[in-house]
């Protein structure tokens, strides 16, 4: 907020020639407090004003005046300025303490829908790390925009249609045994699907037996039906312990099947707008150079992962007119998103382009992608409990008396895995490490966790209650905890307008950060300004839990 006042005072000064905008794009935030809260550099301004940037510097600065400001400084071309704390810091305070909930909230969302295709995983088939980051990113970013005043849907679009269903239909019945298959389903029928190809090598008529099993599926035989929805339930199940331990629940969760009598009416629209071709016996629709065609229906008749999709983006238009539909699939998947987009473009549906693709990186494990393929099963129920066994470990040892460690350990365990996701740009691969993700100290989600218990505890031992809060004449030390505070609004904002939760993830770091500065140089409790410090770390542990909270962690208060 002082940067666009700044901008605004600045850009009146210099008079119409230089917009706010624009002297807001020159703003720099110093690193270092000496250069002050805000500095301009007037060398941009050089040609056209023909002066010197310091004389420039020098004018400006003169005539610098507003309440926020405490001090104008000139130095070399820059203007540095420094904001009055005391000022910023009560109007920082009393804004968090309004309504604690709501700091960060925006309203510019209001009234609109933001739909998100998310988690999507392939019933009969485990889990992957890719549907995790899916579920996570999905998740923190519902949260974000919610956050903005957007009405989110989310939309677990699972894979369970298609042609592998009729591959895993003829393994079932050559080779399953119900028994096995009811007790650890998806174990089970993968192992049916990997056997199905071993053997479709020997036996390339399984090739088409499996094409049988789909075509009865299509035609909704009653054999066929009921085995797939027999495993499609038991998957589902698997998932949701899943989600549970996760703490992420979907409004929707359908799935490509729901659209099975949906395609046909859509392949005739396209039919009809003339966009239909034939390439070798398939309907195609071309596209731009930059594209192969879209493969709407294959030589045999049937449809494809596309038709599907295009099904369900006209269907959730109608059901939820959106602002944005987001798509949060992997990297790999962009050829397949950018073609859906194109499609319904040329078939004259001008939302289109308020889909988006937010595609993320892969999970590699000693630089190789974490296969969940043949014998390199990498399942992620494991890889969750494992990261909260290790936090039960390292809590008993940091805290052998908290009440109830396995709850805790649960919130911090999958705390870690969640945040090592998101603080990393999502489209970047990411090394996955079990002992980065959970140590106290350094980049995690364990250390904002702890910060903010250690916080809490502060405020147990000072016997605060929020009601006794002093927002007026805190302590200098915690000015730059303070800036930190204030710039949450304008975090949530820019995650949110950018799909980008790493933003708010990189946020909460510096503020942590910040928190454990102030905290190591200042007397909090015992000083004489103890109520209006303590107000402050109330402040902090409003902030740090909210920001958890966006991103889909816990913020235990015991740690
Ligand atoms: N609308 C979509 N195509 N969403 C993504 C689905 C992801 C798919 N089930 C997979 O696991 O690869």
């Amino acid at each position: 907020m002082e940067k666009q006042i700044t901008a605004l005072q600045i850009s009146h000064i210099l008079g119409e020639d230089y917009p706010r905008g624009w002297v807001e794009s020159l703003i720099e935030i110093p690193k270092k407090e000496k250069f002050g809260d805000a500095a301009f550099p007037c060398f941009a301004l050089a040609k056209s004003m023909r002066k010197s940037p310091a004389v420039i510097a020098g004018e400006i600065a003169a005539r610098l005046k507003h309440p926020v400001f405490d001090s104008v400084e000139v130095q070399s071309g820059y203007i540095n300025i420094f904001f009055d704390r005391a000022f910023i810091t009560e109007h920082t305070l009393n804004q968090v303490l309004e309504d604690p909930g709501a700091y960060g909230s925006h309203t510019f969302g209001e009234g609109k829908n933001a739909v998100f295709d998310m988690s999507s995983p392939n019933i009969a088939k485990p889990f992957s790390m890719g549907h995790l980051r899916s579920t996570v990113i999905g998740n923190a970013l519902a949260n974000l925009v919610e956050k903005c005043g957007y009405q989110a849907v989310k939309v677990n679009y699972i894979g369970d249609y298609g042609t592998q269903f009729g591959k895993l239909l003829a393994a079932y019945t050559r080779w399953g045994d119900p028994k096995v298959v009811e007790e650890d389903p998806i174990k089970e029928l993968t192992k049916l699907y990997v056997t199905f190809h071993e053997e479709a090598e020997e036996e390339p008529a399984l090739i088409e037996e499996g094409r049988e099993w789909f075509k009865k599926l299509e035609a909704q035989d009653p054999e066929a039906l009921l085995l797939w929805n027999w495993f499609r339930e038991a998957s589902l199940q698997e998932f949701d312990t899943l989600y549970e331990m996760l703490g992420v629940d979907f409004d929707l969760t359908r799935g490509e099947a729901y659209y099975t009598d949906k395609m046909e009416p859509v392949i005739q629209q396209l039919e009809d707008k003339g966009l239909l071709e034939k390439s070798e016996g398939a309907d195609v629709v071309q596209l731009d150079e930059s594209m192969p065609p879209c493969l709407i229906r294959k030589s045999n008749g049937t449809t494809t992962y596309a038709t599907r999709d295009l099904a369900a983006a006209i269907d959730r238009y109608q059901s939820y007119p959106f602002e944005k539909s987001l798509y949060v699939v992997g990297n790999e998947q962009t050829l397949h998103f950018n073609q859906i987009k194109q499609v319904l473009k040329k078939a004259g549906f001008e939302w289109a382009d308020r889909m988006e693709h937010v595609s993320f990186g892969m999970i590699l494990q000693d630089g190789q992608k974490m296969s969940t393929r043949k014998g390199k099963t990498v399942l992620l129920e494991e890889v969750l409990e494992e990261a909260v066994d290790q936090a039960l470990m390292n809590i008993k040892e940091k805290n052998p008396d908290l009440m109830n460690p396995e709850e805790t350990a649960r919130q911090v365990g999958v705390g870690a895995v969640i945040f090592h996701d998101l603080k990393q740009d999502r489209r970047h691969d990411i090394e996955f490490s079990l002992e980065d993700m959970l140590t106290f100290e350094g980049n995690t989600g364990p250390y904002l966790q702890y910060t903010h218990a250690r916080a809490c505890s502060l405020l147990r031992k000072g016997g605060f209650s929020p009601e006794d809060s002093k927002t007026a004449g805190g302590d200098p030390e915690s000015w730059s905890l303070v800036k930190m505070m204030r710039a949450f609004p304008e975090v949530t904002a820019s995650a949110c307008s950018t799909n980008d939760p790493s933003k708010a993830a990189r946020y909460l770091l510096d503020l942590g950060r910040s928190f454990n500065q102030y905290y190591a140089k200042s007397k909090i409790i015992g000083s004489p300004t103890q109520q209006e410090n303590l107000t402050l770390v109330y402040a902090f542990t409003v902030v740090m839990k909210e920001g958890l909270r966006l991103l889909g962690m816990a913020a235990p208060e015991h740690m």
